[in-house]
């Protein structure tokens, strides 16, 4: 059953994904030592930043950090969703002196050689990277044509049942090579969560919502991630 947390606005979501991303981490850091999550791109990064920033029950010297799905750009490059991350998050808490967090990119070195089997390659090392049992807490963004990470409506790759991570060089929203976590990896993730704001995501919503949705947000919300699908929503993206 997917749980839908409906807030009035950005404020309170960040108030609330915050409150949210906590309890999981507890939870998690009762039973380990490092309490794995996944970011994505995006709207996502400026609200992260107001949920987490000033939070001080983060332990951020056990969080380890993944990405929901990477552009394949240079990580200082303004379409890296690394880079976002890192401008708007990593660069304010180092400037803290904070400790931590462990973030794992892609490998950048790799990037000048544009060959498919290159991009493979890119994915399959940042496969390597990630827990094979699954990523704690993935954070995932809905695009307002329904994708999430890099899987978009239609594309080949929903139907991918081996990997973890795989590559794409025609995403339909720029830049077109980029690496993105699968659906069967997501299946295999503790808690899920989806943020979405803004009215460019009401039509989208609905669609997601509708009993017969194969868009990705919808395939993901089937997944029977054993902490569970929610969502984050304002009041603009749903009545
Ligand atoms: O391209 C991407 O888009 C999605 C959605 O972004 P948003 O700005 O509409 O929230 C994002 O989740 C993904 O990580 C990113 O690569």
């Amino acid at each position: 059953m997917v749980k839908i947390n409906k807030l009035t606005d950005i404020d309170s979501i960040a108030t609330s994904l915050g409150e949210f991303i906590v309890t999981q981490q507890n939870a998690v850091l009762s039973t380990k030592d490092s309490f794995s999550v996944a970011v994505s791109g995006g709207s996502m990064v400026n609200i992260l930043a107001k949920a987490l920033l000033e939070n001080k029950t983060i332990d951020w010297s056990k969080w380890v950090i993944f990405f929901s799905d990477e552009r394949l750009v240079a990580l200082d490059d303004e379409d890296s969703n690394y880079g976002a991350f890192n401008k708007t998050l990593l660069e304010p808490l180092a400037h803290k002196g904070t400790i931590g967090p462990k973030v794992v990119t892609i490998d950048e070195s790799l990037l000048h050689l544009t060959d498919t089997a290159n991009d493979s390659k890119i994915a399959e090392i940042y496969a390597d990277e990630i827990p094979k049992d699954g990523i704690d807490l993935v954070l995932l963004g809905c695009g307002p044509d329904g994708h999430t990470c890099s899987l978009f409506p239609n594309h080949s790759l929903l139907n991918e049942d081996k990997l973890n991570v795989a590559s794409l060089n025609d995403s339909p929203k720029p830049p077109p090579r980029r690496i993105t976590l699968t659906l069967p990896y997501l299946k295999k993730c503790g808690t899920i969560a989806f943020v979405a704001t803004g009215s460019s995501k009401k039509e989208v919503l609905k669609d997601i919502f509708a009993d017969d949705s194969s868009l990705p947000c919808a395939l993901v919300n089937k997944l029977p991630v054993h902490g569970g699908v929610c969502w984050f929503v304002d009041e603009s993206a749903m009545d």
